[in-house]
């Protein structure tokens, strides 16, 4: 049986009524489900209108044309305090409360409950405490915001929208500032808090790989305002993802998933031995200096990843003696000088003819 959406749009068009009135549309033609268990993530370039929709959706802009239901109402007949009771909001840029301490403001959260007074039961203390607990920032109860990092402050804003108790959580860039480790825990918080019964989850993200790996369903609008709506791997599959983003030579590789961004082409290299991670990461690093992997071994360049004396090592072989480095960089360094020399018609720079691996001074440098 189909699941009741919590918030559903149809036909529905976004975008501004301008000062002369005329309507500048975003989108249109919009029909759209957000269903409970599930964690949408709604991406697109820049200015393709993520933000606009998702204004639209909470009731914070005009729509310009079609219909949105909260939990099967129109969304027009929703006082104020009955949408805060089921939708609840963070944005980015709600965070200057510096002079609060996260307790109290996570408290703020259950004002559809307490009124404007603010006065906590213990009940509301306990689920004030719990949503705290839940995004793991239970540590941070005491903590004035203006002491806190972008991470943790994001981590209470997230408690205080729980605190609101909604059926849908909606985040506008909850990963913006955020480095990667952080990012990925945010994530983690939020796909687990769209795993409660009846609750669903919709974030807007530029972080493209977070969220084809742990979307349930994307929202995708390419930079012509079409709208797509599906799995990760189905819009990959049907190119909308790939073409959505394509700019500049940049393109998205349906095999690995990533973006690729071109490098100028070089030439061929073999790679020989070492089957382990480290042949992954000097094929990662020769493709990324503009060599291409040679499939039958037929380019008149070979590196080998080999071992010297328990450290691993990369042998060159280009006709020329052979080299051996140390570092992925130094083989690197010295296939570029073999192809700037090619072309010309220079002789090896003397430091990197100088540059060979020297046990004994490695052997030095682990002793000290
Ligand atoms: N108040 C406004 N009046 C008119 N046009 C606007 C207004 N606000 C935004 N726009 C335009 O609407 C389009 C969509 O903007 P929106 O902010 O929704 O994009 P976005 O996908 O969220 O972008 P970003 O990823 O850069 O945050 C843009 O072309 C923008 O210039």
């Amino acid at each position: 049986m189909k699941e009741k959406p919590l918030l559903s749009a149809c036909d529905l068009s976004i975008g501004y009524t301008t000062r002369k009135k005329t309507q500048k549309v975003i989108s249109e033609n919009l029909n759209l489900e957000l269903v409970p268990g599930e964690l949408v993530c709604l991406i697109g370039p820049n200015g393709a209108g993520k933000s606009t929709l998702i204004r639209t959706l909470i009731g914070m802009q005009p729509s310009l044309t079609g219909d949105i239901s909260l939990m099967n109402r129109p969304l027009e007949d929703f006082t104020a305090m009955e949408k805060a009771r089921v939708l609840s909001v963070v944005l980015t840029s709600n965070t200057n409360i510096s002079h609060f301490r996260a307790f109290d403001v996570v408290a703020l959260g259950r004002y559809p409950y307490t009124g404007w007074s603010g006065t906590l039961s213990e009940e509301d203390k306990k689920i004030v405490s719990f949503s705290l607990d839940s995004v793991g920032a239970t540590e941070l109860s005491n903590r004035f915001m203006s002491e806190l990092s972008d991470g943790e402050k994001q981590k209470v804003m997230i408690a205080r929208g729980l605190a609101q108790d909604p059926s849908i959580l909606v985040l506008d860039e909850p990963t913006a500032f955020l480095d990667l480790p952080h990012k990925i825990e945010v994530i983690r918080i939020l796909k687990s808090l769209s795993r409660h019964p009846g609750r669903a989850v919709l974030l807007s993200i530029h972080d493209l790989d977070i969220a084809m790996r742990t979307a349930d369903r994307i929202w995708l609008f390419n930079k012509k305002g079409e709208f797509f709506s599906g799995s990760p791997e189905d819009l990959i599959l049907q190119g909308v993802f790939g073409s959505a983003f394509a700019m500049g030579g940049v393109h998205f590789d349906n095999e690995k998933g990533t973006f690729i961004i071109p490098p100028e082409k070089k030439g061929d290299a073999n790679l020989l031995g070492n089957n382990g991670v480290e042949r992954i990461w000097t094929a990662h690093a020769l493709e990324r200096a503009g060599y291409c992997i040679s499939k039958d071994n037929s380019s008149s360049i070979t590196i080998e990843i080999g071992n010297n004396s328990g450290n691993t090592c990369w042998k060159c072989m280009n006709g020329e003696p052979e080299r051996e480095f140390p570092s992925i960089a130094d083989m690197i360094k010295y296939i570029n000088q073999i192809h700037e020399n090619k072309d010309s018609k220079k002789q090896l720079p003397v430091d990197l003819i100088d540059q060979e691996f020297d046990n004994t001074i490695v052997d030095e440098v682990c002793l000290t």
